[in-house]
Parts: structure tokens; sequence; C-alpha cells
């Protein structure tokens, strides 16, 4: 199955910049910077919640330099389309260094730098009417000959972290308006769901409702039900996790129908579950809830969207169909316009006759 899981044609919708940093690279990085004592924290494989935002923390002083978010954002996009992610919804939070001379505004650019450096693969992350003419080359000549590059859309969501003020949280959902021919398609709550209020977040993130731009939000990664009821009222296009609902908001989220990104690995790594087979996702899928399989980090949980649906199958049972079907069904909830959608269809038409002859 995990040969089948790596074929397979796959949208990732929840992948943090950061988070999918290679160790290699990290490493690399530290030593530069002069820091050899890091080597363990960054190779070791528990995580608590509370030690991943520390190693974010570290992560943060490691990559945040023009040059070096061009690099990380290369190499991600390589290793998700190496593995056939067709579709990936990459977010970041845009960070101002005054240091290195880098506003939220220039850290996005240098990821977006990133983006047009790569030459291995083909990506398309330009919306139809500014793309280089390579939505129209994509559908017809997928092929897993292995002399191809493969191709992969890109989409941006920007992250505002929950450690941000109101306004510094407006000046992400702004950039993100002013970016959106650049590729950037939505806006992500992120960050250590111990920290911060969601009163402050909301202003900016209704001004990114009003203004038709799709919001994310991490909901319910810790027990907090006031919170996880306003995030369910705000009723974001798609929330991540979902960890800790009482009755009451399973009950909404259900009639909702508001998409849920699962990221089995980060879960049970962080503790919210205990074993893979406990979680949430099983209830969700037996509902026929719209749910993704996503990665959240893939570096720090040392995982990747092949193995999120080979432990799936596995965990649950799903033979061939139910795993093409799964990874099918995310088109729907992808933030890309209508025109990505088509495409992404027909990319999956035509690995279906491999799959399923
Ligand atoms: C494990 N569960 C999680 N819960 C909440 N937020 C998370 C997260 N994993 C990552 N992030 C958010 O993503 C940032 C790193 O990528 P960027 O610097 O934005 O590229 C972290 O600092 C945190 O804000
Ligand atoms: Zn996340």
């Amino acid at each position: 199955m995990l040969e089948l899981c790596r074929e397979l044609p796959k949208i990732e919708l929840h992948a943090h910049l950061n988070g999918c940093v290679r160790d290699s690279t990290l490493l690399e990085l530290a030593k530069l910077l002069g820091a050899t004592d890091v080597e363990d924290v960054i190779l070791k494989k528990g995580r608590s919640l509370k030690e991943c935002f520390q190693l974010f923390d570290l992560y943060h002083i490691l990559t945040t330099d023009h040059a070096i978010l061009t690099r990380i954002t290369q190499e991600v996009i390589e290793d998700f389309a190496s593995e056939n992610v067709v579709y990936l919804e990459l977010r970041t939070t845009p960070k101002k260094n005054e240091a290195k001379g880098m506003t939220k505004r220039s850290y996005m650019e240098a990821v977006i730098d990133g983006l047009r450096a790569i030459d291995t693969v083909e990506v398309a992350f330009l919306p139809a009417a500014n793309s280089e003419n390579l939505i129209g080359s994509l559908p017809n000549d997928i092929t897993h000959n292995e002399t191809q590059r493969k191709k992969i859309f890109v989409r941006l969501l920007l992250s505002i972290d929950r450690r941000e003020t109101t306004a510094a949280a407006m000046e992400t959902v702004n950039l993100a308006l002013e970016m959106k021919d650049m590729g950037v398609v939505g806006i992500d709550l992120s960050g250590n769901p111990e920290v911060g209020e969601w009163q402050t977040f909301l202003p900016a993130l209704q001004h990114a409702k009003e203004k038709g731009l799709p919001v994310t939000l991490h909901c319910g990664e810790v027990p907090n039900n006031k919170e996880i009821h306003s995030m369910l009222d705000f009723y974001p296009q798609r929330i991540g996790h979902a960890c800790y609902l009482e009755e009451e908001h399973w009950k909404k989220l259900k009639a909702s129908k508001i998409p849920v990104e699962i990221c089995l690995t980060s879960n049970y790594r962080t503790e919210r579950i205990s074993t893979i087979k406990e979680h949430h996702f099983a209830d969700l899928y037996n509902a026929n809830h719209p749910v993704s399989l996503c990665t959240d980090d893939v570096g720090l949980f040392s995982t990747d969207l092949t193995k999120e649906y080979d432990l799936a199958a596995s965990t649950f049972g799903f033979n061939k169909e139910e795993v093409f079907q799964l990874s099918r069904n995310v088109i729907k909830f992808v933030f890309a316009d209508d025109d990505v959608k088509r495409t992404l269809a027909a990319i999956y038409d035509a690995a279906e006759k491999r799959f399923m002859p």
C-alpha cells in the first residue's frame, strides 16, 4: 500500500513552510550559525505540543532570512512534488526582521522567489490570468515517466500567528489581498493554541471574509470550548485539527459541513490522541463529513503525505478504491479557482485508469 500511496496523486492543504524544512538543511544552517549543540534537538523524535513551539522559535532563528527562505521554499516544493503531490497549499507566517531589513512583504517576496527558482519540477503558482501557460499544459501529459519533470500546482496561505496583535493580523490580511495575483489564496490562523485570544484576531479575519478571501483556522488543538464555539460561528471555509470538540460542537461541525484538515501523525506525536485508531478522522469519515489528510509539518514530524495516506489505509482498512476516492475528494476543498479544480479532476481521471484499470 505504501507504494500505491506514493504513486497516488495527492493534494496537500495543510503544511507549514517552516515545519517542512529538511532536517539536513536545518543542520547545515545551524552549523553555519555555529549552533552545533542543536543537532540532538532537531533530530529528536518525540515532540510535545509545547516542544513544537520552542522548536519553531529555533527554526525561525535559522530560516528568517531572504535567501534562506527562497531556498527552503524551493526544497519543500520539490519534496512534495517528488511524492506526487499535484496541488499544494503551502502556508507560512510573514515575519518582520529589522536586522535583516525584512518586512512581511519582502518575506513573502523571498518565498515567491523560491517558487520561481525551481527548475527540477514544473510549478504553476499564478492564477490563470497571470499564468505562464503551465495550466493548459498540465492535464494531458501528466505521466509517470521518470524522465519527465513532475508537475505541481502551488498556492499560498498567509498565516496569522496567535502571538500577533490585531494590527499585525490586519497587516497580514491586507498583504494577502495585495498578493492575490501572486498565488496567495487565503488566510490561516495558527501558532501556539495556549496563546492569544480569538477576539484579537477576529477583526482581521472578518476583514478577510468581507473581501472574499477564504480562511482556515487551527481549531480545537487544545480544549477551549468558548473559542471553538466562536470559531464555528465564524464559519470559516475550512478548519484544521478539531481534536477537542464537545458533543454540542461536534454536532455543529457536522451540520456545518466545514471541511476538516486531518493531521494524523501530528496529532499523535503531540499527544492529542493516544492511538491513531481512536482519531476522530474515523467518525468524520464514516459520517461522510468532508476531510482531507494532511501532514502539518513534514520535517518536524518526520512524515510525508504518502505516509499519511498509508497510515490511514492500514489503520482504517481502506482498499485501493477508497484511498483513491479519499484523495480525489479533496479537489472540492482547495482554495484555488475552478480552472485549477477542473485540471485536478482531469489529473485524477487519468490516474484512475492507471490505478483501477
Ligand atoms: C503542530 N501543530 C501546530 N499548531 C499550531 N500552529 C502550528 C503547528 N505547526 C506549525 N504551526 C505554525 O506554523 C509556524 C511554522 O511555519 P511558518 O513559520 O509559518 O512557515 C509555527 O511557528 C506555528 O505558528
Ligand atoms: Zn498546522
